[in-house]
């Protein structure tokens, strides 16, 4: 059409002849060749001479040029406009009739109209515009479509209880529902396949759903728009024991069932004032009693003080030396005495079956304990690292080597003592010595971590001194028996417990092949292979039984890459987000 159009032009004089007249003119070509039609075209007039059209073609293309070459409808109406301004001007031309035929033919319409449409872009099916006055729910409203095959939907429902609306009481981690991220605890259910929910008991829309088959269709209100009336909110919880539910004959919905792992997060609704009621789908949340399908975890040791025998000590000595007493820094809290006291008091522990079921749950002796994302802000104080292993694993190698890294950041707290000041020793580095008198005021003030007595003295490290430590500023690096890890855990100290955890037997005979250890009575004595083989069952057993409180785990097979490990975890449990029990969050909310 449009090369049609400009076939038009009238051929310049020389070339005019009747045979001519209607052929298009050879410069044309060029001009096609050269430069888009459409922008040509706007400009032609038809009847004028040659040299006429072209300069007018040439100002039309320097205009042009200038331009946005983004075809609009006005180019199109500007081309139609113009051509019907040269219709009207030389009516009667028998190029100005062809040219009003191929402006009416429906290709060319069809051409022009698509032209536009597309330069306008308004090819998107006109909505009509919404009611002002659209009811909340009626917007919020949205339909979710599951195919349910053989599984089941990952869901329970109950009735709210003052709305009597059908929600969505659990999304079950790993199923149907949960994959599909569509539905939500807390979702209102409207209508399930078309049926309205309204009225109905949640037996009666199982029934439904039981019945449904492939796809089902949900018209639900998200729980998150439902203001006051929505009392769920998203609750962490800690497994403090593991559970075995496959043994559980009380639990009533074994789909939902799920072994809770030592020590693992998973998100609850519990709902307090549902506890009091007959509530199935709130099983999960019932306080817990532990009865018999629940495997205890609660370990009797039962060691021969042999394993107690073979105590490691950083400074190899039979005196009570502290270690880096001739470097720059002093590093309190490798003494002898206080090692093997903390040693004997363990050993004390363990025959007294001091270990209750409560200190293998949670600080409340529930099952489960209520854990945040908690994140230290700059102001706070450093959360205090505490360092748990099997005797000679490491733990005070790697204590040593984190604090000699940096002892200006890193410190370890000063322990107590009732024995007397030795002449080269200073009160407040190695040892706070204070009366007998004055150690139980502390220990019955619940503000001894530990203590321990040692050849008639009693040995210790007080909460004081750790936030002494803290309130300078510093981390405050401590080893600590599994014992004394629940009276460590409180809102002040907020500790991140890292497992220090021997590697296989034969790794450890090559990389302990040199390592010294240090008893009662030896000096300098080498591992034996019984001291490997009781070193593994005793982290095996701490991590049965304390593994709930482990926060991380460090395996001590390569020195350097333990070392490694433990200072990236010591910065990450300072700079990173970590699950910690809800009240050590609360209480600082409080203070
Ligand atoms: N990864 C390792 N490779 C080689 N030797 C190691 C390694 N870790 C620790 N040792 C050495 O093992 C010995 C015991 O370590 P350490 O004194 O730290 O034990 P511990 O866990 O503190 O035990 P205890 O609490 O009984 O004193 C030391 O000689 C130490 O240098």
């Amino acid at each position: 059409g449009l090369t049609g159009l400009l076939g038009l032009i009238p051929p310049p004089a020389s070339h005019t002849s009747h045979s001519t007249a209607c052929k298009p003119w050879p410069g044309l070509s060029l001009l096609l060749q050269t430069f888009q039609p459409e922008t040509l075209i706007v400009t032609l007039s038809i009847g004028h001479s040659p040299t006429v059209a072209l300069l007018q073609v040439y100002d039309c293309l320097q205009e042009f040029k200038e331009k946005k070459l983004v075809p609009a409808t006005t180019h199109a109406q500007t081309l139609s406009y113009e051509v019907v301004g040269i219709l009207r001007e030389t009516p009667k031309s028998p190029e100005t009739q062809e040219l009003r035929q191929i402006l009416q033919a429906p290709h060319f319409k069809a051409l022009l109209s698509a032209h536009d449409t597309v330069a306008q872009k308004d090819f998107e099916p006109l909505l009509p515009p919404l009611p002002d006055n659209i009811p909340d729910s009626e917007e919020a409203m949205r339909i979710v479509c599951l195919v349910k095959n053989q599984q089941p939907l990952g869901a329970t429902i109950k009735r709210h209880e003052m709305t009597g609306d059908i929600l969505v009481a659990r999304v079950i981690h790993g199923g149907l529902a949960e994959r599909s991220g569509l539905l939500y605890a807390g979702d209102k259910l409207v209508e399930v396949n078309g049926v309205s929910v309204e009225g109905l008991d949640p037996e009666q829309v199982i029934h439904i759903l039981a019945m449904s088959r492939g796809t089902i269709r949900f018209k639900v209100v998200p729980g998150s728009l439902m203001g006051p009336f929505c009392t769920y909110c998203q609750v962490y919880v800690r497994a403090m024991t593991e559970y075995w539910p496959q043994e559980d004959p009380t639990i009533p919905c074994m789909d939902a069932r799920k072994i809770s792992d030592l020590g693992t997060c998973a998100g609850l609704i519990p709902s307090n004032h549902l506890l009091k009621r007959k509530q199935r789908e709130f099983w999960w949340s019932q306080p817990y009693q532990p009865h018999t399908h629940l495997k205890s975890i609660i370990l009797n040791f039962s060691f021969s003080s042999s394993t107690y025998s073979v105590p490691a000590i950083l400074c190899v000595s039979d005196k009570e030396e502290f270690v880096g007493c001739d470097q720059k820094f002093f590093i309190a809290g490798f003494r002898r005495s206080m090692r093997l006291c903390r040693r004997k008091s363990h050993l004390r522990q363990q025959h007294a079956g001091v270990c209750s079921a409560s200190g293998c749950l949670s600080a409340s002796g529930a099952p489960y304990e209520e854990v945040v994302r908690y994140q230290r802000r700059r102001s706070d104080k450093h959360r205090l690292i505490v360092l748990v292993g099997p005797s000679g694993v490491g733990v005070n190698e790697l204590r040593r080597q984190l604090i000699e890294r940096n002892p200006s950041h890193f410190q370890s707290a000063v322990p107590h003592t009732t024995r007397s000041k030795k002449s080269y020793e200073m009160d407040g580095r190695e040892y706070h010595y204070v009366s007998k008198e004055t150690f139980e005021s502390l220990m019955y003030g619940h503000r001894m971590l530990e203590y321990g007595e040692y050849k008639g003295h009693l040995y210790g490290t007080s909460v004081d001194a750790v936030q002494a430590v803290l309130d300078e500023g510093k981390i405050c690096v401590m080893d600590l028996e599994p014992q004394g890890i629940q009276i460590a855990r409180t809102h002040e100290l907020k500790p991140y417990v890292i497992f220090i955890k021997p590697s296989n037997i034969s790794c450890m005979k090559q990389s302990r092949k040199n390592a010294k250890i240090i008893t009662d009575y030896f000096v300098d004595m080498k591992f034996k292979d019984e001291d490997l083989q009781e070193m593994e069952d005793l982290a095996q057993k701490m991590e049965t039984q304390f593994g709930q409180f482990f926060d991380h785990v460090i395996v001590n097979d390569n020195l350097q890459d333990a070392c490694a490990q433990l200072l990236s975890a010591v910065q990450k449990a300072q700079e990173e987000p970590q699950w910690v029990p809800a009240t050590w969050v609360s209480s600082d909310t409080e203070s």
